[in-house]
């Protein structure tokens, strides 16, 4: 589960600051997708930074399975990113030279050697990845030959190698026409049913929102509106 509460953060403008976030409280549970929404600028990927601990707010509590992530120090919050949160970036950063198995396996090459599965283990876990984004026979290919959608697949394959409790997906499906982006927020609602995770997917494409389990609006960092849909 994850829960922010009261959240604030703002950046350096000039001799001023900008409040990308102000006061916004949510909770996910586990196996819900909670989307995230409103204009450009008003502070989606923001949130999601600090949701992913990788931006210290400036004042409020990120809670994730109870842990205060706000209160940890550097390489504690590092440890709980690898354990816990399976982050997709809006940018793809695949590496070009792996294939699709690769990239998942590498991930448990980084980190503490104590946290790092048996390679066997790994490879394992890959396969029952690729098998659920339904790549298993593009196993071994490199990302230049695999199409967008498919890229993406490997994406969200990756952030759940560490098994995490918490997925935050940004804007997974603006670079993919209305079917294929259709087909990933499928992936993502049955992915979050299937290994429980609480998730959190950033997207301005109202569109896909009706299938979401709850939505929570953002208008200049402000959150104006919660719904729950499903
Ligand atoms: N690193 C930064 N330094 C300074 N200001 C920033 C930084 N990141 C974001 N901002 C500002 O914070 C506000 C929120 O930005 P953010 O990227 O979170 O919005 P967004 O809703 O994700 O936008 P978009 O839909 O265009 O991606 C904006 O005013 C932006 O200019």
């Amino acid at each position: 589960m994850i829960r922010l509460n009261n959240i604030t953060l703002s950046f350096p403008d000039g001799d001023t600051r900008v409040t990308a976030v102000d006061n916004v409280s949510l909770t996910a549970h586990p196996g819900t997708v909670t989307g995230i929404t409103g204009p450009s600028g008003s502070g989606k990927s923001s949130l999601l930074a600090v949701a992913a601990t990788l931006i210290h707010p400036d004042a409020g509590q990120v809670l994730i399975d109870d842990i205060d992530a706000t209160r940890l120090n550097p390489g504690e919050a590092t440890e709980l990113r690898r354990n816990k949160i399976g982050i997709v970036f809006q940018q793809s950063n695949l590496i070009p030279s792996l294939t699709a198995r690769e990239q998942l396996t590498v991930m448990n090459e980084l980190g503490a050697q104590h946290s790092r599965r048996h390679r066997a283990d790994a490879l394992a876990r890959a396969d029952v990845l690729l098998d659920a984004v339904r790549l298993t026979a593009h196993s071994d290919k490199r990302p230049h030959q695999l199409s967008g959608g498919q890229r993406q697949r490997i994406n969200i394959a990756r952030a759940l190698m560490n098994d995490p409790s918490v997925l935050l997906i940004d804007e997974p499906t603006s670079a993919l026409d209305q079917e294929r982006g259709a087909s990933i927020i499928d992936l993502i609602l049955r992915l979050t049913d299937e290994l429980n995770t609480s998730t959190l997917l950033v997207t301005h494409d109202l569109v896909h929102l009706p299938r979401m389990h709850g939505v929570v609006h953002l208008v200049d960092g402000r959150l104006v509106d919660t719904v729950a849909t499903a």
